[in-house]
């Protein structure tokens, strides 16, 4: 689908829901206790009816009652819901705007019925679909519209394209400006509301039913139907397109399988079912909470309908949720359930705004698109050209059928433990992400609450900033727990993976089709390579950007304290370091001068300025906070180590990476809930080993030759020339400020930073640490050479203007296998 680019205005709106109880039907009997009291609220009463009134009195009922934006009785039609809650939002799809409407309840709550509704009563899509081919024929202040569809399932984790015959499995692709895009899916251009319905019931034809004990037609499969309108504007407004795309969704409905009596097949897709169901309720539980509590983690990773509905449920789009529900009374559990999850979705807002662009920007995206698919074309064949030369060559070992339909299970298993794997890991990095984020408020958070204690103590901001710092707290409490849960995901698919390599190579050494076998091995190698690296990309693109940043400010830093360009280079050049792609900002402003130090990471004391970058040696520094990182690199056959040293406290982390061929050391979390190993606050130094790798929640992750992690990487040591050589021309630098600015300025404040400069006495150090807590016995191989220590004569002492206690800055010894954290 063409990108259309979107105007800068944004309308924030929150989530419609509409509650829709369904009548009782006569299968289930029962008793009717769904009591729709008005258009917009809703009571379940207590299924016991055995409660006294002293139950009743004392609040120890089960009776629930809800409000919603609208509520439907049992007597209500499709048409009804349609008219109220839905029509508005298909006409803002003419006028550019997208739209999702789902449908959200437990099976046989009547889902389907809203949706796709029947002959005498049509549903959602049936009605949407009208409406917009009603309005594109009132229209007359275009110059034409061009409507098109594409009508997907998800059925166990896999996509399929439903307008297509015997369609494949689909991928999902993020694409950096479109978002979330299903790579292959047919669209079909339609002139009509009957060609759509058309191929809305040849769609349905194909979908996934089956008959349970719920549901005598059970939808075992999502069911996304996308429909785009594209308008071409006239007059004045020649030129622009505007697109309006809205997605209707019908959900498999949720089950226990203790309910279902279902086996084999059929309980393994309900496990699917409640799984994808389970991260679309835990996505609507974040984003509902997200609005009350600020940042929390959004799982839309855990499964492929959340990845779908990610613009559907926050991004922009106008959103109705229909909630469905049964009235009787052995659904009581079900019905309280969906409409918790209906309460919380009230809390979702959306950013909508509409999607306005050129035609030329219309055809260049129609260009790009084509580039892109005749990429994916190219790759496919060439894909299929080795798999048919693969089994021309060896005709002899064509398996037999059921040696083919085992392989094709272990195969397609083995896919989606690859993909579940890179899901999973992309999921944990996300998360970490988040409590990045989260922590690095927290520390703010901390440092303001401490100067306002300073002005008032115990008032109103202090205790505002409390309750902001408790919720923040709550956050990266959900986190870690979100966390955890990951990582005994990841063990579970770990474990499995072990049992289809055992599999295989028991397969192999009872001599079955080797050849497709060790292809299948190797798949399943490549996959999990694949997943490594792209978390070495995920990461380094990260790391790159910080350095980026880090790096330029730093210089600006050196430039501000009164050394020029030229001295810089000089300085830096006599340590034999290069610098390079180093263009010279404006010197920053006085005003900013005072404030703390944002180098694009958070506040950092000054103890975290390295500014050294250099081809000669590779030498870089970077500077992030709260992350263990490792990372290397592949070239020449070869994994290039890119040692990281790392300091972390206060959620601030200082990294001095260096590539060269030495061994290295890595730097990891205990596996245990985000603490260093050893239980400390402080990260430490470890060589990795086969089952964790460089990140606890990557347990999997070795060398490349061997993603399993058979063979380690070697453990450098750190290059004390190569430190030393920095050392010196921080030195030097910092030399040159204080003869320029403030040599000898005792108590004097540094005009930047705002830090207080201070010779000898007993504070701090250069870089904000007292003495004992600084390199502990002075060697040449610390990676601040202890001539900074607090009696050095060149150097003034900083007193940072916030709080550094307990910070500490151990010592490293750069042997070969580092103990204890830099
Ligand atoms: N408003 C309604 N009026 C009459 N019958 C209804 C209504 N809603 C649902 N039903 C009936 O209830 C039964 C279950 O409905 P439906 O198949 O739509 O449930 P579902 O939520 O889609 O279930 P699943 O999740 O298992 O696919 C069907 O027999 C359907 O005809």
């Amino acid at each position: 689908m063409p990108s259309i680019r979107a105007p800068v205005t944004k309308k924030v709106t929150t989530l419609t829901v509409a509650l829709k109880c369904r009548p009782l039907t006569g299968r289930e009997g029962g008793r009717d206790i769904v009591r729709v009291t008005n258009d917009k609220e809703v009571l379940v009463l207590d299924p016991d009816l055995s409660k006294d009134y002293l139950d009743r009195i004392q609040s120890r009922t089960k009776e629930r009652k809800y409000h919603f934006d609208y509520a439907f009785s049992p007597e209500c039609t499709n048409s009804d819901v349609y008219k109220r809650s839905i029509s508005s939002v298909i006409a803002g799809v003419v006028q550019g705007l997208n739209a999702t409407v789902f449908a959200y309840g437990s099976t046989g709550s009547g889902k389907t019925y809203t949706m796709v509704g029947t002959q005498d009563d049509p549903g959602l899509m049936v009605l949407s679909l009208h409406t917009i081919f009603d309005l594109i024929k009132k229209d007359n202040s275009s110059d034409g519209f061009e409507v098109s569809c594409s009508y997907l399932e998800v059925y166990n984790e896999v996509i399929y394209d439903l307008l297509e015959k015997s369609s494949g499995h689909l991928e999902l692709r993020e694409d950096p400006v479109q978002g979330i895009i299903v790579a292959g899916l047919r669209c079909i251009k339609v002139q009509s509301a009957g060609k759509i319905l058309e191929l809305l019931s040849l769609g349905n034809s194909r979908r996934k039913t089956e008959s349970t004990e719920a549901n005598e037609t059970s939808s075992r499969s999502h069911a996304v139907l996308e429909i785009t309108v594209t308008r071409k504007q006239r007059n004045k407004y020649r030129g622009q397109v505007i697109k309006g795309k809205l997605a209707l969704v019908d959900l498999a409905g949720s089950e226990r399988a203790s309910e279902t009596n279902n086996g084999g097949q059929k309980l393994r897709d309900g496990a699917n079912i409640n799984r994808s169901l389970l991260a679309l309720a835990n996505c609507i539980n974040a984003l509902g909470k997200q609005q009350k509590k600020g940042l929390a983690y959004v799982p839309y990773r855990n499964s492929k309908l959340t990845r779908i509905l990610k613009d559907g449920l926050s991004g922009n789009s106008q959103t109705v949720m229909v909630a469905t529900i049964s009235p009787a009374d052995n659904q009581y559990h079900h019905t309280v359930n969906t409409l918790k999850y209906a309460d919380r979705a009230k809390e979702i807002k959306t950013h909508i705004q509409k999607n306005i662009g050129t035609i030329d920007t219309h055809v260049s995206d129609y260009q790009r698109m084509i580039d892109s698919l005749q990429i994916e074309v190219c790759r496919l064949k060439k894909e299929l050209a080795g798999k048919e030369s693969q089994l021309c060559a060896k005709p002899n070992e064509k398996p037999v059928d059921d040696e083919m339909s085992w392989l094709n299970l272990v195969s397609q298993e083995t896919s989606e433990n690859v993909q579940e794997r890179i899901n999973l890991q992309k999921a944990v990095f996300e998360l970490e992400e988040t409590n990045l984020h989260n922590r690095t408020e927290l520390q703010h958070l901390d440092d303001a609450i401490a100067k306002q204690q300073a002005i008032e103590k115990d008032g109103a901001v202090v205790q505002a900033l409390r309750a902001r710092q408790q919720v923040i707290l709550d956050n990266i409490r959900d986190n870690d727990e979100a966390g955890v849960n990951y990582q005994k995901e990841i063990e579970a698919n770990e474990k499995r993976r072990c049992e289809l390599q055992d599999m295989i190579e028991e397969a192999i050494s009872n001599n079955g089709n080797k050849t497709y076998l060790r292809i299948l091995s190797q798949y399943r190698l490549l996959g999990m390579a694949n997943t490594e690296l792209q978390f070495e990309i995920a990461m380094r693109d990260q790391v790159i950007c910080n350095q980026r940043e880090v790096h330029r400010n730093l210089w600006n830093l050196l430039l501000a304290l009164g050394l020029d360009e030229k001295q810089i280079f000089d300085l830096a050049a006599k340590q034999g370091i290069t610098i390079e792609d180093w263009k010279m900002t404006p010197q920053l402003e006085l005003s900013n001068r005072r404030r703390s130090l944002n180098l694009g990471l958070g506040r950092l004391t000054p103890v975290q300025y390295c500014p050294c970058i250099g081809k000669t040696f590779g030498v870089s520094c970077l500077f992030q906070q709260n992350q263990d990182f490792c990372s290397s690199s592949f070239s020449d056959g070869h994994w290039e180590s890119a040692r990281t040293i790392c300091r972390e406290e206060h959620h601030s982390s200082y990294y001095l990476m260096c590539h060269d061929h030495s061994p290295s050391a890595y730097l990891r979390r205990s596996s245990s809930g985000g603490h260093w190993p050893g239980g400390g606050a402080r990260p430490c130094f470890s060589t990795p080993d086969r089952t964790h790798g460089f990140r606890n929640s990557y347990p999997q992750m070795g060398s490349r030759s061997s993603p399993y992690g058979e063979g380690c990487r070697p453990a450098p040591s750190f290059s004390a020339d190569l430190q030393n050589k920095i050392d010196l021309f921080l030195q030097d630098a910092w030399n040159n400020v204080n003869m320029r600015n403030c040599v000898g300025t005792r108590g004097s404040e540094d005009p930047f930073t705002g830090v207080l400069l201070n010779h000898g006495g007993s504070a701090r150090n250069l870089f904000g640490y007292s003495p004992e807590q600084s390199y502990g016995t002075p060697s040449s191989n610390h990676v601040f050479p202890n001539t900074r220590s607090s009696n050095h004569p060149d150097i003034p002492q900083v007193l940072p203007p916030y709080d550094t206690s307990g910070m500490s800055f151990n010592r490293c010894s750069h042997n070969s296998q580092p103990s204890g954290f830099v």
